[in-house]
């Protein structure tokens, strides 16, 4: 194994720190970037004792990584930042290593499981990495390697997928891959498939079964869903449920709520596991954390009522003909005596439209961020549009103000009608929330100041996450907006 780079040195604008692991390929460092000590993590990846064909493995590797991590951006998939080159001539086995830049994560939850067992919020991770894997799956890749050695954690809370190397884009509805993969997070199908030349074939529902097998070990503190001590053990009785000679033994400790899901991604044959996709696997996690919330908070009665309630009573009706929506104007809310709000709810007796209010919790519950809070995206719509989902402004429509090319680059199915559109107040809103959690995340990254995270993130909605990282606060120019969106803020979330 090669010796790892010295603290201290320097790559392009990245000064490494101590040495984080080392996997397969290389070495990850702890790193800050020199101009404004944002932290980051460096995997080196040395080149120099590699063969021809490692070599070249190897760059594919990281040709995919980068490629995704630039196309893929999402606040539950890791970003790679910069791809450098180490430039090192006294260190023979190191120089002309590819350094890849990526966000710093605390731990992976293989380390989290091994050293706590049973963690803290397991569904608060799952429903982090579902909704990565559904965005991945939406995009049209799939990650090949889902496992919890691959889904890092942040110090803030964050939940990442990460390791793209084996992330292949999906030609039609499958996709090749080497034939690496872990055994442990494999489908039984696997093994029976021919191998060619391009590697194995990998589809979406791969990766259900890898969510299958990682939300059993999430839920019960590391207890694989095959029984065995070995991973070919697993593996083989894994294959004997396929072929139908034994029953799913899932733990006794699941709800039947999540008994149902794990074994809805463990159908035991890729045909039987089509009709779960991530995107539906992700809708029942995010109902069940949901409902658990709610409960928990005893949140009022907003949770209970439905989406299509809620288009209703705002005279909202989505329409066939043409694909036009002919939204009314709401009455306003009727006013209801004032309750005590747990934090970050809307506050009963504000303006917020009552039938809004479902929807607006409900995308805030998609972000796992403390900040992004239903009272800060309503402070932010009301600030934009007033809760008008007809407004308009040169390039900005709907309720959030959606610039079209923003909005398609982010933009999530909030209705559940298969078409994403600005004009829809769930679409509109539940990207909002997608979109202001990357940001929230960003912000802590770039180690900006934690009590200023709703201001930020109102310019950041404004200008751009890179003008508020570069200015390190809120640019004198969106100041009006900023201050507008805190006094809403202030109203909403007392
Ligand atoms: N962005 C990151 N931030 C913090 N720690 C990281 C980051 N990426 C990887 N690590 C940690 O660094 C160690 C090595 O990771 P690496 O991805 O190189 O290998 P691996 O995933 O363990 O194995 P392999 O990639 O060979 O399957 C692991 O402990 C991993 O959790």
């Amino acid at each position: 194994m090669t010796a790892p780079l010295p603290e201290g040195f320097r790559i392009d604008g990245w000064e490494l720190g101590g040495v984080i692991g080392s996997g397969g390929w290389g070495t990850v460092h702890e790193a800050h970037a020199l101009a404004d000590g944002t932290p980051a993590a460096v995997k080196v990846l040395p080149t120099g004792a590699l063969g021809p064909g490692q070599r070249a493995a190897l760059g594919e590797l990281v040709a995919r990584e980068v490629r995704f991590s630039t196309e893929a951006d999402h606040p539950h998939l890791i970003r790679t930042h910069a791809v450098c080159t180490v430039d090192a001539p006294h260190l023979p086995e190191l120089d002309g290593a590819i350094a890849l830049v990526m966000d710093r994560a605390e731990t992976s939850l293989r380390q989290s499981l091994d050293e706590d067992g049973r963690l803290p919020d397991p569904v608060r991770v799952l429903r982090g990495v579902i909704a990565g894997l559904a965005h991945m799956h939406g995009a049209g890749w799939v990650h090949g390697d889902l496992k919890p050695a691959n889904v890092l954690l942040g110090a803030s809370g964050e939940v990442w997928l990460a390791d793209f190397g084996l992330a292949t884009e999906l030609d039609g509805t499958h996709a090749h891959m080497p034939p690496l993969g872990t055994l442990d997070h494999l489908p039984p199908e696997w093994w029976s498939q021919r191998t060619g030349a391009d590697g194995a074939v990998v589809r979406p529902t791969a990766d259900i079964w890898a969510f299958g097998v990682l939300a059993h070990q999430v839920l019960t503190g590391g207890l694989h869903p095959f029984p065995g001590a070995t991973a070919r053990a697993r593996s083989l009785a894994a294959q004997a449920y396929a072929r139908g000679t034994a029953p799913l033994r899932l733990d006794a400790g699941l709800d039947e709520d999540w008994r149902r899901i794990v074994a809805d991604c463990l159908a035991p044959d890729h045909a039987a596991r089509l009709k779960h996709t991530a995107a539906s696997i992700e809708a029942r996690v995010r109902a069940l954390a949901g409902e658990k919330r709610a409960r928990r908070a005893l949140l009022p009665a907003v949770a209970a009522v439905t989406l299509a309630g809620a288009l209703a009573a705002t005279g909202f009706t989505l329409l066939g003909d043409g694909g036009e929506e002919r939204p009314a104007r709401r009455t306003p809310a009727s006013v209801t005596p004032a309750v005590v709000t747990p934090a970050g709810n809307i506050a009963e007796d504000s303006d917020v439209p009552q039938a809004l209010r479902p929807v607006i919790v409900d995308a805030a519950q998609h972000c796992s961020d403390a900040e992004v809070t239903p009272a800060l995206l309503a402070a932010m719509l009301k600030t934009e549009s007033g809760f008008d989902p007809r407004a308009s402004r040169r390039d900005e429509y709907g309720i959030a103000m959606w610039t079209p090319s923003v909005f398609r680059a982010w933009a999530v199915d909030g209705d559940g009608d298969g078409d994403k559109d600005y004009w829809s107040p769930p679409d509109a809103i539940s990207t909002m929330s997608l979109y202001v959690c990357w940001l929230d995340q960003r912000f802590k990254q770039a180690g900006l100041p934690a009590a200023d995270l709703p201001a930020l993130i109102a310019a950041g909605w404004r200008t751009s996450d890179r003008t508020v990282i570069e200015e390190r606060g809120v640019p004198a120019r969106v100041q009006p907006y900023v201050d507008e969106v805190l006094r809403q803020l202030a109203v909403y979330g007392r």
